[in-house]
């Protein structure tokens, strides 16, 4: 056998039968992969699992559970250079459909057995590593009324009804964002800066599409006067997110950037990649092409690059002399 890896699983993630699960992620990998399995415990989480595997130098880290479990792991991952492999077994799979890996468990066996692998970027807040998105304000008060029981009977539902909870006591802060280059000061309901996010993340969806390996960070302010107006401006953002056009309302606004700032009053809790971290201030740090995931070959990879047509082209290695003219 060619290739190993360590997996992390996560036995209580999802509605799913974890044993069953778990037979069907060895049935498909095993052939190709020596797999080293590690359960996750209630005091031991994932994010202590990959830090292991890491120190014993694996040739790659594979995690199965929820969006909890996922940020655990791959905060331990970052800037190793190991790569990473996703199974998402969770309620919301935010964290498979911002980076754009399949949420089935044999789809995303696949992507892992073919090993193409790409550089996404992640991020710094407050010294926690963030690969998803940071939230300030609503998204932090919607997560923390979402409890396991209900995510158990509900699913998704239960962020629904804890969402429409938090907008009945809808409350604004005054929020000063300080740029590489700018102090903005202004009132809002929710900051959300985001290295990448699923469409689900409406609140973070203000720029016509998140990229997640420009070296920048998306922030989006939503500061609505009214519950009405929280709910009008909620839907312009997911049909401007669904049709990949910017936000056009007064009550809306992004900046891209590679750190920020930011510091609210009355302090607001923040939700760091689904978990709440404490409370504003925060500051946050781009931290280029940090992770290296597997992804399938049908997602398109973005250059970072393009020179080809340049009038008098010509491009030196800093090794060797003159590679392309
Ligand atoms: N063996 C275990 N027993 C009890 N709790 C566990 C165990 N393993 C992990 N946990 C807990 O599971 C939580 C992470 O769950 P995770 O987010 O992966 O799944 P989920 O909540 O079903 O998914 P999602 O976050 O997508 O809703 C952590 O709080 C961790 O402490």
């Amino acid at each position: 056998m060619s290739r190993s890896a360590c997996l992390i699983f996560n036995p209580v993630a999802g509605q799913g039968d974890p044993e069953q699960d778990l037979a069907i992620i060895r049935a498909l990998l095993e052939p190709e992969i020596d797999l080293d399995v590690y359960h996750t415990t209630a005091e031991v989480a994932a994010d202590k699992l990959a830090e292991l595997a890491v120190k014993r130098g694996v040739e790659a880290i594979i995690v199965s559970g929820g969006d909890g479990t996922l940020s655990a792991a791959a905060t331990a991952v970052v800037g190793t250079d190991i790569p990473f492999g996703i199974i998402s077994r969770g309620t919301a799979n935010a964290f498979a459909t911002a980076l754009k890996i399949p949420d089935t468990i044999d789809a995303a066996c696949q992507t892992i057995l073919q090993g193409r692998t790409r550089y996404v970027d992640t991020a710094y807040c407050n010294h926690h590593p963030m690969v998803l998105l940071a939230g300030i304000g609503f998204e932090a008060e919607t997560v923390e009324m979402t409890d396991r029981d209900a995510k158990k009977r509900l699913g998704v539902m239960a962020y629904i009804l804890a969402g429409l909870q938090t907008l009945r006591n809808l409350q604004s802060f005054q929020v000063q964002i300080e740029t590489e280059d700018k102090i903005i000061s202004t009132t809002a309901s929710a900051v959300t800066v985001a290295n990448a996010a699923p469409p689900s993340s409406v609140l973070a969806q203000g720029p016509a599409g998140i990229i997640y390996d420009d070296g920048l960070l998306d922030l989006t302010i939503v500061a609505p006067e009214s519950k009405a107006g929280a709910i009008a401006a909620t839907f312009h953002l997911l049909q401007t997110a669904s049709s990949g056009s910017p936000v056009k309302r007064d009550d809306i606004g992004y900046l891209r950037g590679k750190q920020f700032k930011i510091n609210t009053s009355p302090p607001q809790k923040v939700v760091l990649d689904g978990e709440i971290i404490g409370t504003t201030p925060i500051e946050v740090n781009c931290v280029p092409a940090g992770l290296k995931i597997f992804v399938p070959f049908d997602q398109a990879v973005s250059s970072t690059e393009k020179l080809e047509g340049l009038p008098n082209l010509m491009v030196e290695s800093k090794q060797n002399s003159k590679i392309q003219e």
